[in-house]
Formats: structure tokens, sequence, C-alpha cells
């Protein structure tokens, strides 16, 4: 048996309900949080049944998207991180072993540097918005969709040695220039709040709707990649 925590990203909220399952499971019922990027190593502190917990991070929405990463507690045993895999690809997911937890685990770490960054370039008169989301949508996703970034490194020279030859300084140098953490607060959200509700506006319906269209995309992509020879 496996039990999906899905509680709101709250760890004391979360460390409540796995004390309460933890007085009631037997020692063969694997416990995985939903968290986004929370520490099993704080979710899980002090349970009897550690070594059966774990996190499985879903990402949004999990009926489209496979990506579920496996992020043990320092005490998980690795016969659960092995039967969560083995369920997640038996449902249709596409796993991953975080080896070792660190905030945001790899997912919101990559996805959090990039929303870093988009906040920055708008804030700072860079780029509107939307051409911001369609660097994204019209530019990287659509590599990213089908190799991620250290193949495109790979892809993009002769081979990722020749990349890091030719790239790496003006890497360097380009990260260099990255500012400070945004405060995702005043002027700037308002300015980024008013791009996305001219596009989507924010009631239930309109919202429901966009998600409804995201979620058509996804599953033809979805579709499309299934398709695909993988090599
Ligand atoms: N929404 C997303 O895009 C993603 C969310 N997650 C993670 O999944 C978890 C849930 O997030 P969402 O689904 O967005 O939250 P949500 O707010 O949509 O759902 C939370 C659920 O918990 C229930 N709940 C609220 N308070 C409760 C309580 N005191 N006791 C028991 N149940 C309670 C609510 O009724 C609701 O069904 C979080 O840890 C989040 O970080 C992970 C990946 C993607
Ligand atoms: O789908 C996602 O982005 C998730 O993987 C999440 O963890 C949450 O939505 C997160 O990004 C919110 O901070």
């Amino acid at each position: 048996v496996s039990f999906q925590e899905c509680v709101p990203e709250n760890l004391e909220l979360k460390k409540k309900v796995f004390a309460q399952l933890d007085r009631i499971v037997d020692d063969k019922v694997v416990i995985s949080s939903s968290s986004s990027c929370l520490l099993p190593s704080k979710l899980f502190a002090g349970l009897t049944h550690v070594k059966q917990c774990m996190v499985a991070h879903p990402v949004n929405p999990p009926y489209y998207i496979p990506l579920v990463e496996l992020v043990p507690h320092p005490e998980t045993d690795p016969s659960t991180v092995d039967r969560t895999h083995i369920l997640m690809k038996k449902i249709g997911q596409s796993p991953i072993r975080i080896r070792k937890e660190v905030d945001g685990f790899a997912l919101n770490r990559l996805q959090y540097a990039i929303i870093s960054e988009a906040w920055r370039l708008v804030d700072e008169g860079i780029v509107s918005p939307s051409d911001l989301d369609l660097v994204m949508s019209d530019g990287l996703g659509m590599r990213y969709a089908f190799i991620g970034p250290l193949e495109t490194m790979h892809l993009n020279a002769e081979g990722m040695l020749s990349y890091c030859d030719r790239y790496s300084e003006n890497i360097r140098h380009v990260l260099k220039t990255f500012g400070p953490i945004p405060e995702f607060s005043g002027t700037t959200v308002q300015k980024i709040n008013q791009a996305m509700c001219e596009k989507v506006p924010d009631d239930p319906e309109h919202l429901a709707a966009r998600r409804k269209w995201r979620d058509e995309c996804l599953l033809r992509l979805s579709k499309l990649k299934h398709e695909m020879p993988s090599k």
C-alpha cells in the first residue's frame, strides 16, 4: 500500500498528518509526500516508520506531465524508494531519483531559477511579460519538451566538450550579471498580474478554460512523445 499525502505546502500541517499516519500504519505501507520543496528530514523527523517515508513530488498537471521526483529521508530504506519507483512506472509516471535531499529538489530549483530571471527581466524593463513567456513557449520549451538542458548543450555544438570550449566563458560572464533574489511584490507583481489578466482574466471560469486548453496541448504533446522513438 502507498499513501500519497497532498495537503497544502505547510510543514506543520504535513507533520501532523504524518504523525497521525505513523500511529496506525504497519511496517509495509509507503508514506509519500507530494511536497514541492520541503526537506524529508524535516517532514518525517521522529517518525517510527521513517524508513517507509519519502517525498514523491509530482508536476502539475500530473495526469499529463509524468515526472515524479523521488526524494528519500536519510533513513528511508532503499526498498521504499525502489517500490515507489516501480509503482510510479506502473501507473505511467516518469520517476527520477534525487540522491541527496536539497531544498526544492531538482525541478523547483530549475523552475525557480527560471522564474527568478524571468521576473528580473520584466522588472528591469528588458522585456514585456508576454514576450518573456514566448521565450519559453516558442523557444526553450520547444526543445525542453524533448531534450533536457544538458543534451541541448551536447547537440548545440559538436558535443559537450566542444560546447563548453565555445561558450563557457560567455555563460559565466552572463551569470555574473544575475541580480539579487526578486521580492515578487510591489509594482512588478502588479505589472505582471495586469499582463496575465489581460491574457487570462483570473476569475474561476477563465482560469478553468485556459487550464482546459493547456491540458489539451499537453495531451497532444504526450501522444506525440509516445509516438516518437526515444533514440
Ligand atoms: N498545485 C501544484 O501545482 C502542485 C502542488 N504540489 C504539492 O502538492 C501539495 C498540495 O498542493 P495543492 O494540490 O496545490 O493544494 P490544494 O490546496 O489544491 O489541495 C490541498 C488539499 O488538502 C486539503 N486540506 C486542506 N487543509 C487540510 C487539513 N488541515 N487536513 C487535511 N486536508 C486538508 C484540501 O481540502 C485539499 O483537498 C503541496 O504540498 C504542493 O506543494 C506538488 C506539485 C504541483
Ligand atoms: O508543477 C509544478 O510547478 C510543481 O512541480 C510544483 O511543485 C508547484 O507548482 C510549485 O512550483 C509551486 O511553487
